[in-house]
């Protein structure tokens, strides 16, 4: 068990901009771990638009549990921008950034991400998680021109919203739940209390590319996860053959299926694990994590499809009673619930 002062220094992340190489507690031998080459099998790419989409993106969950998302709706110009706020707040001088810093135990604010405190070796990144509003953190940041930040912050979180919960009604549409019995979709005031974070992300340019990892592999605590990423880095796993590198499409949303749809699919639906590697340039990377209200009960049997004669593989579990066991046990949270 890591002491207080252990715990908080786990969430500072390294000033990477001093780093001329890679200390050894940043070391993951994995990194170098043989990735395969993507000819003819590249993740699954669908437009939106398509009338057949809905049984694209099923399929897709099926197989790969993770998709690139055309003709989405989000503006060009919005994704640009919030590329551009990336970049404005990661580029600010450590001191600053670190005025945003979250508490040891905290879900929001500046660091390194919350499941580097159950790994020894420490991940090449930091990031900035934000739920609802960004104002307290941009105050802390930019005390005299927060309100950019602000607002750029706010008309993302609504588009991404929309689309999620679009998603959200195709899934669980495939899946036989009954959206009329989720009272917590459709609520524009989010008064129901969705988990929805946003995660800005910061891979910093790294000397020695193959000796770290920026993300650790891990599986989405969410229902979908939409994800803007302009460059590589991002690497799936698929049973059978191994890494595989995600080469995002201009434009184009990454959507991961998250573990909640795992439970409610009764595992017909992938949760897919994924990791990120690093480069010698800078990567950012934005993701929307939609997750259901925390005493929401998750479980298999909202399925009509989920006859008498079909066992449930996964009990109910809330949303809640998740998280935790996923904040302690990562990917053994699976375990742990099943029947
Ligand atoms: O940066 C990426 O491509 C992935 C980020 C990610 O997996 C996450 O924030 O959970
Ligand atoms: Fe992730």
């Amino acid at each position: 068990m890591a002491t207080p002062e252990e715990a908080y220094m786990r969430i500072i992340p390294l000033d990477f901009g001093s780093a001329k190489s890679v200390p050894d507690s940043f070391v993951w031998p994995q990194a170098s771990d043989e990735v395969h080459s993507s000819d003819g099998l590249t993740i699954p790419v669908i437009d939106l638009t398509d009338p057949n989409a809905p049984q694209l993106i099923t399929e897709a969950c099926q197989t790969w549990g993770i998709l690139q998302l055309k003709g989405h709706g989000i503006p060009t110009k919005l994704m640009e921008d919030m590329e551009s706020e990336c970049e404005r707040l990661f580029s600010l001088p450590t001191d600053q950034k670190m005025k945003a810093l979250r508490s040891p135990g905290g879900s929001t604010g500046y660091g390194i991400v919350p499941m580097q405190s159950l790994f020894s070796t420490t991940m090449w990144h930091e990031g900035l998680t934000i739920m609802g509003s960004a104002i307290d953190h941009a105050r802390l940041l930019w005390p005299n021109d927060y309100q950019r930040f602000c607002d750029k912050i706010d008309d993302y979180q609504k588009q991404m919203k929309a689309l999620a919960e679009q998603l959200m009604r195709i899934l669980f549409k495939a899946m036989s739940i009954p959206v009329k019995e989720v009272n917590w979709f459709d609520d524009p005031t989010n008064s129901s209390g969705c988990n929805l974070a946003l995660q800005l992300n910061s891979y910093p340019p790294c000397p020695d590319p193959t000796r770290t990892l920026g993300l650790a592999p891990h599986t989405d605590t969410s229902i979908v996860t939409l994800l803007q990423a302009k460059t590589s880095g991002l690497q799936v796993f698929k049973d059978g053959v191994g890494w595989v590198a995600v080469k995002p499409l201009p434009n184009a949303l990454i959507v991961h299926l998250g573990d909640f749809t795992r439970i409610l699919s009764n595992g017909q639906f992938i949760s897919v694990l994924h990791r990120v590697v690093v480069k010698p340039i800078q990567r950012y990377s934005v993701g929307y994590f939609f997750r259901p209200p925390m005493d929401f009960a998750v479980s298999p049997l909202l399925s009509k499809d989920l006859g008498p004669e079909q066992v449930p593989r996964y009990r109910s579990v809330t949303a809640k009673e998740y998280l935790d066991l996923k904040a302690r046990h990562l990917e053994k949270a699976f375990s742990l619930i099943e029947n």
